[in-house]
């Protein structure tokens, strides 16, 4: 009687409303029926189900709603399909993996998964329409697109801390993300050397940390190996594998992978992979209850990479177990994911291919951010592919944009709306400060010049107003209302930096991009200077022109100066931002001012160039778009983290911009056994060549040592009779200048 008297009373306190659907929920549902009625929410929840559902729903569910969750009130039906709570719903709940049938009206409210996993994300579903005190009376049926989404941990670089790995996990329940794959290439246990030996007890504790917090987010935690660096073909390093595997299933382990990408030599063989692989299915993945497939990274990762002729591809096709995940990154190590491709790739390999998505990776663009949108991928690939896994940047939090955006995508590709994802990312990682961090993450999304030749869009509003303004001023002419549109948007990146540096909502957020956020404010400052240039040289103004000349080219000294400050890596060192559309205006516009102002006054004022005292030229394909970093005396070649392939006759060759006395250069390729089959060469005229004897340092690098005579090119050739493979770690031209 009691509790017929408190769900009346319940029914009485609830006021049923029609009210604007605009029903948020991220990932974007499948099937959402609204009513466009509300009903306040219910002061108290009678939970049906507890015992049967799944207990990290259930947990969840207790989290969100505290004390309003108990034995009496408004009911709420919990439950897999074929449990007795939610028996009513058996037909509705949607028969796909991770599936839900929600439903709000002003009877009762169901949260029916199709398994556990889909009961979890009802749950989720649920916390995301609480809005202004009222609940919508909805029907969702709902179920991903993508059989397993999340996040590769599989770039060079530092390594994710474990707190930034515990926040992503929670990131990742919050998104209906099922898959973190942890394999960062710098952890020694992982890879070589110590992938044969067990964590040390701090880091299993932690390894098990991890997977405890995973479960409770409902995500699959995946440790990779990494053994083909200098794994040997024996049955002791397959039983050390497996031993490691046994080390990390006691940890709590149940997800796993071998990663078998960026080798050489021994460890590429295909059969020798397929053998190790079919045995770790055969003697652990399907004996154990409750693993999960076992997911392989091939070497030949990419369609560039793949060679028919090898039979790589081929052998992976026919040997290996059906039940093997095969990973893939697309048409290139850095690529745009198409039907076409995946379509492709499943020929090859005889199965759906589990996609690494190489975004928004940054190791090999370490100075920049990858803040910009997700788009690109085909929206009708699910298909042919049993995964989609990105590999994010070094850094944690400002990845998260990028991986709100793939929780979306790879939930419901149709629906997938790439400005709509990245907006809603926004607000959901900076909710206090949703402009400033737009103006920031608008001018830092794209890679600059690189090894890959991947480009993202960036300063997409602003571009077309930079182009037209530039070649207005050239011309003499330009719309002043062009001018105001840009010294507005400088105004912006200034105010965008400092309000994002005092923010404290993300502290984690803003010290990883704090050293961006100092450089975006000297792009702000010089670019409303350099305008000031503009308007001071149009008035005749000496005085004031020089002031904002000099205040621009101290704006850019500090900003030489940052970038020699923060961030150095041996790769590429520094802090870049706005780098494709605001940096060059700066430029552009104080040269073109500077340049009229010292023909109106006789003046020959410096100009600021970003010279580059060198030019690379080669013809080893992997090699052709390699950027350089330039110092005061140093020329770096940014090294590849991957195999470079050298085809005999190719050559790399620097041609400074002048004869310099260089005191020695040093190049370093990791390779096993001797150089003999290269030649390295310096000449002052780029016809007559001296050839430079090579020796190695105690660190294994080899130094270039000739007479002491001016040279302007440096160049190494594989004079040998085939291709040879090598890690191009370091390669640099020191000379005084
Ligand atoms: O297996 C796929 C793959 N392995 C490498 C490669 O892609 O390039 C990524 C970007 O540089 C790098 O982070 C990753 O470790």
């Amino acid at each position: 009687m009691k509790k017929v008297l408190v769900f009346f009373v319940c029914l009485l306190l609830i006021q049923v409303r029609v009210m604007a659907q605009d029903i948020k929920v991220q990932p974007s549902p499948r099937q959402v029926n609204v009513t466009g009625k509300s009903m306040t929410i219910p002061v108290a929840f009678r939970l049906v189900g507890e015992q049967e559902a799944n207990p990290h729903a259930i947990a969840l569910l207790k989290q969100f709603l505290g004390d309003r969750l108990g034995t009496e009130g408004f009911p709420l039906y919990v439950g897999e399909k074929g449990d007795r709570a939610v028996r009513g719903a058996k037909r509705l709940i949607p028969d796909h993996p991770e599936g839900y049938y929600l439903s709000i009206t002003d009877k009762a409210i169901m949260l029916a998964g199709n398994d556990e996993r889909g009961t979890y994300y009802a749950v989720r579903t649920f916390m995301q329409l609480f809005h202004e005190g009222h609940l919508p009376f909805v029907g969702i049926q709902d179920y991903p697109d993508v059989r397993f989404r999340g996040v590769v941990e599989g770039f060079y670089g530092t390594p994710w801390s474990h707190e930034a790995r515990l926040r992503q996990l929670q990131f990742y329940g919050e998104n209906k993300l099922n898959t973190y794959i942890y394999g960062p290439k710098d952890d020694p246990f992982h890879s070589s050397p110590n992938w044969r030996k067990p964590y040390p007890a701090k880091e299993a504790a932690r390894l098990a940390e991890l997977v405890k917090v995973a479960n409770e987010n409902e995500v699959d935690f995946v440790w990779a190996i990494h053994p083909g660096l200098d794994i040997r073909w024996e049955t002791s390093d397959r039983d050390s594998l497996m031993a490691k595997f046994e080390h990390m299933y006691d940890l709590g382990v149940r997800s796993f992978a071998v990663f078998f990408d960026d080798i050489s030599g021994e460890g590429a063989k295909a059969d020798r992979q397929v053998e190790l692989l079919n045995y770790i299915d055969d003697h652990f993945v399907q004996v154990k209850p409750d693993v999960t497939p076992l997911i392989v990274c091939p070497t030949e990762y990419n369609k560039g990479w793949a060679r028919p002729e090898s039979g790589y591809l081929a052998t992976i096709g026919e040997k290996l177990n059906p039940s093997v995940e095969v990973m893939w990154t697309g048409d290139r190590v850095i690529s745009e994911i198409t039907r076409e491709g995946v379509e492709w790739i499943r020929e090859q390999i005889k199965r759906p291919s589990y996609i690494w998505w190489n975004f928004p990776v940054s190791d090999y663009v370490r100075d920049h951010l990858l803040l910009g949108e997700v788009y690109g991928n085909g929206k009708d690939i699910a298909g042919s592919i049993s995964g989609f896994v990105a590999n994010p940047m070094e850094w944690a939090e400002a990845s998260k944009l990028a991986i709100y955006c793939v929780a979306d995508y790879t939930w419901n590709m149709q629906s997938y709306d790439r400005f709509r994802s990245w907006y809603r990312a926004i607000r959901a990682i900076m909710p206090e400060n949703v402009e400033a961090f737009t103006v920031f993450a608008r001018h830092n999304s794209d890679l600059g010049e690189n090894v890959h030749r991947f480009r993202r869009e960036e300063s997409v509003e602003i571009q077309p107003v930079a182009e037209r303004f530039m070649k207005g001023y050239r011309e003499g002419h330009y719309d002043e209302r062009d001018f105001l549109a840009l010294q507005d948007e400088f105004e912006r990146v200034a105010e965008a930096a400092d309000l994002l540096l005092i923010d404290r909502e993300n502290e984690a957020l803003i010290e990883e991009i704090t050293p961006w956020l100092h450089q975006f404010k000297i792009l702000g400052d010089a670019g409303q200077e350099a305008l000031a240039m503009i308007k001071a040289g149009e008035r005749g103004d000496r005085e004031l022109f020089l002031r904002k000349y000099n205040h621009v080219k101290a704006l850019r000294k500090r900003s030489y100066e940052l970038e020699r400050q923060f961030n150095q890596n041996p790769y590429q060192p520094g802090v870049k931002t706005g780098t494709t559309v605001l940096q060059p205006l700066v430029l552009d516009v104080f040269t073109e001012a500077t340049e009229r102002f010292n023909r109106q006054n006789g003046t020959d004022l410096p100009l600021l160039a970003d010279y580059s005292p060198c030019k690379l030229t080669t013809n080893v394909p992997q090699l052709e778009h390699l950027p350089l970093q330039v110092y005061p005396s140093r020329v770096h070649l940014t090294p590849l983290l991957e195999v470079v392939k050298w085809p005999a006759g190719g050559y790399l060759q620097l041609e400074l911009d002048d004869a310099y006395r260089i005191p020695g250069t040093r190049l370093n390729f990791d390779v096993k056994g001797d150089l003999s089959w290269g030649v390295m060469e310096v000449s002052a005229d780029g016809e007559t060549w001296q050839t430079v004897t090579l020796t190695r340092d105690a660190r294994g690098r080899l130094n270039g040592k000739w007479e002491d005579t001016p040279v302007k090119f440096v160049r190494f050739t594989n004079t040998g009779e085939g291709e040879q493979q090598v890690y191009l770690r370091e390669f640099y031209v020191v000379f005084s200048l």
